[in-house]
């Protein structure tokens, strides 16, 4: 039989524990420390610890009945099915409600002086292999569902209104609630400051309906979570720094996700300030980056990131988002007032040219680029190259300002027939030569070193991986009219882009405008912009297909009756 995780199972056993013996009054200093003697005492007349909840995740129901019995727990609880459990996870998580089968028991316990009380086991069912995995393993270490219950006794609406006024002036913050017709309960929900007692969700549960009361507190919980959705958003600044600094200073490569490292050997192998190092591995620990441990701190899924030796690592993007394009998003406002990049403003030059004088930073941004290659996956398998690849002689790519090779690298790998050219600035080119010799595929590679006025003519399939936006409109009509000069008439034209909604809805292309208004003088566009740019370089825009990340894969060709425009310049050739 599979069994349900030991950690969840000692979890369980200990929230178990602490419902049979916690007695309400000793409790309560504990949850708000400071609470006078007479408050103290008013509270605990009229309220009584009901249950403490906790969020396991068994494979399977067999294995949580016997999680139960294996803490001393009525095995045959009836469960029912959660709908708020499951929400708040689907809205934490960007999951599906529907995948996420959570289900609710309130196995019965007795209090220290024989009180009915319960258990509140949420449980979502996670089997072995189940990519479900890394949302358990966050749950477990921020126990966002963790939280003790005290029953109202004999309660009216005045008292709950006192309870309340009591909670929030001692710092908890109103966290929703709701009425329950089925049980005619009303629960008002509260977030405490910080953990105390090992929880930091309080739950009021009052037999009966109050809808005034309800109604001030779901309105005093909305003003509220306005103030900590701001609070998050104006912070954004210290996250990327806390985990650029990460990465600069190694600490994920020092760190391991099996076995935990102490600050102080860490501070000595970092050469870092121990207690500094200490303050921010709690700010990495709320991040999700590490989490904390009795010996120490272990580096999570989402931590090894930023490794530089993870397949995928996105160390390079921490380091140029933490590094130049931080400076340069500082300068967001001299944008915004003249139109001009930042990025040129604050370095007095183009960052492609700030770069390319700078072979360190250059590399990274190179690496940077690459850690977005997730987008690339579906490429190889697109219809223009598949067609390309099958062709009785198989057809040549030409990968215009390719980078350090990623995408041809892919492209070729998965093709053996395939030939590439790869165009790009002098940096790059020796870049991408080695990665694809590495690759094995440099054999059928050729490079050109030269500028987008030197799209080699002749070949099958010409590629423009996330180029465009990097420039205004013209400069944008100036690269395609190079692009429809050097294709035949049967060539394709792939443009990968992050391309803004239609409809006006937000998505990761609404962000990286900004990013590239900011650092580039580029833009993102939507995909009737990019039809209206093709076709003023005589190329017709016929389909766009989804990639990852936000992405999308534009498939243009000449128009049937485009006509050469007239400041194109003699065709370079393909590389003999
Ligand atoms: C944002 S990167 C994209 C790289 C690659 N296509 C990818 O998707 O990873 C833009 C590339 O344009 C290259 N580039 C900039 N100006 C260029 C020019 N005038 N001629 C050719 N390449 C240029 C840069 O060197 C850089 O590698």
């Amino acid at each position: 039989m599979m069994a349900t995780p030991p950690d969840d199972i000692t979890e369980l056993r200990a929230t178990a524990e602490f419902v049979r013996t916690q007695d309400t009054a000793a409790l309560l200093p504990h949850l708000l420390p400071d609470l006078d003697e007479a408050e103290r005492q008013a509270l605990a007349a009229h309220c009584g610890l009901a249950h403490a909840a906790l969020l396991v995740f068994p494979p399977d129901d067999a294995a949580l009945r016997a999680a139960l019995a294996a803490c001393d727990l009525p095995a045959d609880t009836p469960s029912f099915p959660s709908v708020v459990v499951r929400h708040r996870l689907a809205a934490r998580h960007g999951r599906a409600e529907a995948d996420l089968d959570v289900r609710i028991l309130h196995p019965r316990v007795t209090g220290p002086d024989g009180e009915p009380r319960t258990v509140e086991v949420c449980a979502l069912t996670v089997p072995p292999g189940s990519e479900l995995a890394g949302l358990a393993a966050h749950e477990r270490a921020h126990r966002h569902e963790a939280h003790v219950a005290l029953e109202v006794e004999q309660p009216n609406a005045l008292l709950l209104h006192g309870l309340r006024a009591l909670l929030t002036r001692h710092g908890a913050a109103p966290d929703g609630g709701g009425y329950n017709p089925h049980e005619n309960g009303t629960v008002l929900y509260f977030t405490l400051p910080a953990a105390q007692a090992g929880y930091r969700r309080v739950e009021l549960h009052a037999h009966g309906n109050y809808p005034g009361v309800l109604a001030d507190h779901l309105a005093d919980g909305g003003a509220h979570r306005s103030a900590e959705t701001l609070l998050h958003l104006l912070t954004g600044a210290w996250t990327t720094q806390a985990l650029a600094v990460s990465a600069r200073l190694g600490l994920p490569d020092a760190l391991d996700t099996a076995t935990a490292t102490d600050p102080r050997t860490l501070a000595r192998s970092l050469g870092a300030h121990q207690e500094s190092l200490t303050t921010l591995l709690r700010y990495l620990t709320m991040l999700g980056a590490v989490t904390e441990h009795p010996d120490g701190y272990r580096l999570t899924e989402l931590g090894t990131l930023l490794r530089a030796d993870t397949p995928g690592s996105m160390r390079a993007l921490a380091l140029m988002y933490g590094g130049p394009f931080y400076q340069s998003f500082a300068a967001l406002d001299h944008t915004v007032r003249t139109g001009e990049a930042a990025f040129d403003h604050l370095f007095g030059e183009n960052h492609f040219d700030h770069f390319a004088r700078d072979p360190e930073l250059a590399a990274t941004f190179d690496q940077s680029m690459a850690a977005g290659a997730r987008m690339f996956e579906p490429v190889p398998a697109h219809p223009v190259v598949l067609a390309a690849a099958g062709a009785p002689r198989p057809g040549t790519v030409v990968d215009i300002a390719g980078g350090n090779g990623e995408l041809l690298g892919r492209l070729l790998t998965a093709h053996p027939g395939l030939h590439g050219v790869l165009l790009e600035r002098p940096h790059a080119v020796e870049a991408a030569r080695r990665r694809l010799d590495a690759l094995g595929c440099g054999d059928r590679a050729d490079y050109v070193t030269g500028d987008f006025a030197d799209v080699p003519a002749g070949a099958d399939v010409y590629v423009l991986s996330r180029v465009l936006h990097d420039w205004d409109d013209a400069r944008c009509a100036e690269i395609l009219r190079h692009c429809a000069r050097a294709m035949p008439a049967h060539a394709d034209l792939l443009i990968l882009e992050r391309v803004l909604p239609a409809d006006g809805s937000t998505s990761l292309a609404t962000a990286w405008d900004l990013h590239m208004m900011c650092n580039t003088g580029g833009r993102e566009r939507r995909a009737d912009h990019y039809a209206r740019l093709l076709a003023d370089a005589g190329l017709q825009l016929l389909d766009q297909s989804p990639l990852p990340l936000g992405g999308a894969v534009l498939h243009a060709r000449r128009a049937a009756a485009a006509v050469p425009h007239p400041a194109a310049a003699p065709e370079a050739r393909l590389p003999a």
